[in-house]
């Protein structure tokens, strides 16, 4: 079992609409690595390595600073929107049972204009690359409908504020070198976790994320250039009964030695607030959950109880 690559050509964010036929090609094999492997590359998104390393480069250059250029835009200093803002070494356990994540990270949530942003530089190019990830999610969102025999907007009318009443999150992600001496016992990168929200758009530039198996071993999930690497989150699973499967996931330590770094930028959707996730096969497999409540909870485990 390896993470498939799809080609998603017919319906990238450079062509306008998509054949019946197509869609329900795409659909099938959409279906398949998600049921399976939980993770699929996609390949002819339109969205290009240009586009991501702009985003990666002005990242680079806000975590390079000192950490008192970037505390004022911090992670809960950001009224109405609790989950914006700069993220510090180690402040984050993915993995409860685990030290602190060796990472630091910026998640941008609210395009409102009220928020302030480390420079324009950086507001444009996160701004326009959130809006690019937004697109390919409904287009995505919209194709796995189909594929589950579900009315075509069932998932894209819980995703309408993105950039407003909406979780959603595109995450810069920086992991500076490791002294493994300093390291703390069991202490990783980004400790094992699931993610919360429905899908998940990841672009990587080097190696070391790793995927859970079925059979509980990690494999690695290599960057492939040219790709988008997507994944099924948790209320996506609840949402689907576990047909869709959010599997977990993880980045090691670097092996000793390496005194690489790591970026990558992920891009979290996730339904709007008020957007009540219920089974969409009409069973009652999970109950229904507000999405604004499932993510708060979520939020609690991992940076801790506010
Ligand atoms: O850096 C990575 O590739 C993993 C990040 C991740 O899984 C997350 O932040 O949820
Ligand atoms: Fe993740």
């Amino acid at each position: 079992m390896s993470i498939p690559v799809v080609d998603f050509g017919a319906y990238g964010l450079s062509g306008r609409d998509v054949a019946d036929e197509q869609l329900h090609n795409l659909g099938e094999e959409l279906k398949a690595a998600f049921t399976d492997v939980g993770f699929v590359y996609l390949k002819n998104t339109g969205i290009t390595d240009d586009e991501v390393d702009r985003v990666m480069d002005v990242s680079e250059n806000f975590f390079m600073q000192p950490d008192d250029a970037k505390r004022p835009f911090s992670r809960g200093s950001f009224a109405g929107s609790a989950n914006h803002g700069w993220v510090s070494l180690e402040t984050e356990r993915l993995n409860p049972r685990r030290p602190g994540d060796l990472k630091e990270a910026f998640n941008a949530v609210s395009l409102r204009p009220d928020i302030k942003w480390p420079s324009s530089d950086f507001q444009e190019i996160q701004t326009s690359f959130f809006l690019r990830c937004k697109e390919l999610s409904l287009r995505v969102l919209r194709v796995m409908a189909h594929s589950l025999g579900l009315d075509p907007g069932v998932f894209l009318s819980a995703h309408r504020e993105i950039g407003n009443e909406n979780g959603t999150t595109l995450r810069s992600l920086y992991y500076p070198p490791v002294n493994r001496k300093k390291a703390k016992e069991g202490q990783l990168r980004c400790g094992e976790h699931s993610d919360y929200g429905s899908i998940t758009l990841l672009f990587q530039r080097s190696e070391g994320l790793q995927v859970r198996r079925r059979s509980g071993e990690f494999m690695c999930a290599p960057c492939v250039p040219g790709t988008v690497l997507i994944n099924i989150a948790d209320l996506m699973q609840r949402w689907t009964s576990d047909q869709l499967v959010s599997v977990v996931h993880r980045v090691l330590l670097p092996p000793a030695g390496d005194s690489s770094t790591r970026q990558s930028l992920a891009f979290f959707a996730q339904p709007d607030d008020v957007a009540v996730i219920t089974c969409c096969d009409g069973s009652n497999k999970y109950p229904p959950v507000s999405s604004g409540d499932f993510l708060k909870e979520r939020f609690n485990d991992s940076y801790g109880r506010s």
